[in-house]
């Protein structure tokens, strides 16, 4: 059996994990540094690595030790432990690539759910890495939803012509398969698609990266930008990007060349720009931390992508071609979703968007031990405003408000969520939450909710399927 290989440099925490991971029957590897992990992935690649984020005495940290992983050896799951508090460095870290997070201090039980399902995972990764190449997701855009037509037709709009594209909207929403759709659409099809991801990209580094280099000993080393000549350049969340780069960018822009690192000669580029953010960029503006300049050159046809939230009609459809698509790629069973489910994916929050689903689905498949329809009790329970027992668990700025004022609210939430998980329909809505459609409508106007409803920075489209006059009720 293929072993687990623990880096961490403190030698107890090492030994204790491996202890408990022996004790469980696994073989069990370990390394106190970069090197010693180098080494031992070279001598035989591990079923699964547990890699502390914090890595003293080390020549790359744990970040740099995980993108060489997911370079060299993608296909072997990662598991960060991150000191407690270091929420931040654990996201960058799935961001990354790594496979999940375990906080410290962790209990043996915490440990075992994360390694067993990494481990699940790794198996059927290697047994079906042959048909895993075969990317089923990589052009579908799905969605009907009002919210999901519009940025298609948006999208659409812009294919053809050359205009840079600004892509605004949440972690996981679809930018990237937006920007992706532009490209297999346009022109420039044929030619590279080539993503930019600042955040992973060492500052030092990044122009080296962008703009390549010349040198006497290695010649030419063509940048980013070079190897998108023709095609379409994705600069994923350019807040992110350093100031420096994004004069030398501004630049790139306006002259339409650039010279290498070391070297004289120009090079000249022809590129469309796509970018994507999920910050507000005026205020980052404001902040003097994105430049005006760079902002009006990029931001030249704003196209938001909308949250999951906002378009909770599309899961359903949404989770069935993931479950298709894990089925199809890693030999996962391909099972129903009960409506029990179905109801609860669509109103649960996804702070996480479309990614957040998938990762759900892949976690439910590879978990679950029926080949029946998904269940609501399989899927995660911390979203859900209930309680094991059923109860309603009360947090926020709810538990602190008077009655009145905490039952609007809530009428607010679950009629919103409701409309927005039928695509605006309110006779839908109406039949689902048991009120006639009239009263609903007044129901909605006493609590401020409009035919364009903006409440808490979600909106909701009202859609009305019958000849209704919402106003001639009151
Ligand atoms: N409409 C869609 N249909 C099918 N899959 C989708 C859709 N939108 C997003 N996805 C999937 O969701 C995941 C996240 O999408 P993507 O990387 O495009 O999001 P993003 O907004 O660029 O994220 P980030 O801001 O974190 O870079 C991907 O696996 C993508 O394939």
């Amino acid at each position: 059996m293929s072993s687990i290989l623990i880096v961490d440099d403190e030698r107890d925490i090492r030994e204790l994990i491996g202890d408990i991971l022996r004790d469980e029957g696994f073989t069990v590897r370990l390394a106190a540094n970069a090197d010693e992990c180098i080494a031992e992935i070279n001598a035989e690649e591990p079923a699964l690595m547990i890699l502390d984020i914090w890595l003293k005495d080390s020549r790359m940290d744990g970040i740099d030790i995980l993108k060489t992983v997911k370079r060299d050896n993608p296909d072997v799951p990662v598991v960060i432990i991150s000191g407690h508090g270091n929420i931040e460095i654990a996201v960058a870290a799935i961001k990354q690539g790594a496979y999940d997070f375990i906080e410290k201090p962790f209990n043996i039980d915490q440990l075992m759910v994360v390694v067993l399902r990494a481990m699940e995972t790794s198996r059927l990764r290697r047994e079906n890495s042959d048909l895993r190449r075969r990317d089923v997701s990589s052009s579908e855009m799905l969605g009907q939803s009002p919210a999901y037509k519009v940025l298609k037709a948006q999208l659409e709009k812009v294919t053809k012509s050359n205009g840079r594209v600004m892509l605004t909207g949440p972690a996981g929403s679809g930018k990237e398969m937006a920007a992706r759709f532009i490209h297999a659409n346009s022109n420039r099809a044929s030619a590279p698609f080539v993503s930019v991801s600042s955040a992973t990209i060492e500052p030092e580094r990044m122009e080296e990266v962008l703009f390549g280099r010349e040198t006497s000993d290695r010649g030419i080393e063509k940048g980013l930008l070079e190897q998108a000549h023709g095609g379409v350049v994705y600069f994923d969340e350019v807040a992110d990007m350093p100031l420096g780069t994004q004069s030398k960018i501004l630049r790139v822009l306006v002259e339409q060349q650039f010279s290498r690192a070391g070297g004289a000669d120009k090079v000249r580029v022809d590129l469309r720009v796509i970018s994507s953010t999920t910050r507000d960029l005026r205020s980052e503006i404001s902040a003097g931390r994105f430049r005006q300049e760079l902002y009006d050159r990029l931001n030249v046809v704003p196209i938001p992508v909308p949250s999951l939230e906002d378009r909770r009609e599309d899961i359903p459809h949404l989770t069935r071609h993931f479950v298709e698509m894990f089925h199809a790629t890693q030999g996962l069973p391909l099972r129903d979703l009960s409506p029990e489910a179905e109801a609860l994916l669509q109103t649960m929050q996804w702070p996480g968007n479309v990614r957040q689903l998938r990762n759900v689905i892949e976690r439910v498949l590879i978990l679950g031990d029926s080949n029946g329809p998904i269940e609501a009790r399989e899927l995660p329970g911390r979203d859900v405003a209930t309680d094991g027992d059923g109860r309603l668990v009360l947090g926020g700025a709810m538990a602190t408000l008077p009655l009145r004022e905490a039952r609007e609210l809530f009428e607010k939430e679950y009629l919103l969520t409701q409309i927005n998980r039928f695509g605006g329909n309110i006779s839908r809505t109406a039949n689902f939450v048991g009120m006639e459609r009239s009263a609903l409508h007044r129901k909605l106007k006493s609590l401020g909710v409009v035919t364009t409803a903006k409440l808490g920075g979600r909106t909701a489209r009202l859609e009305d399927d019958e000849d209704d006059d919402e106003g001639g009720e009151d």
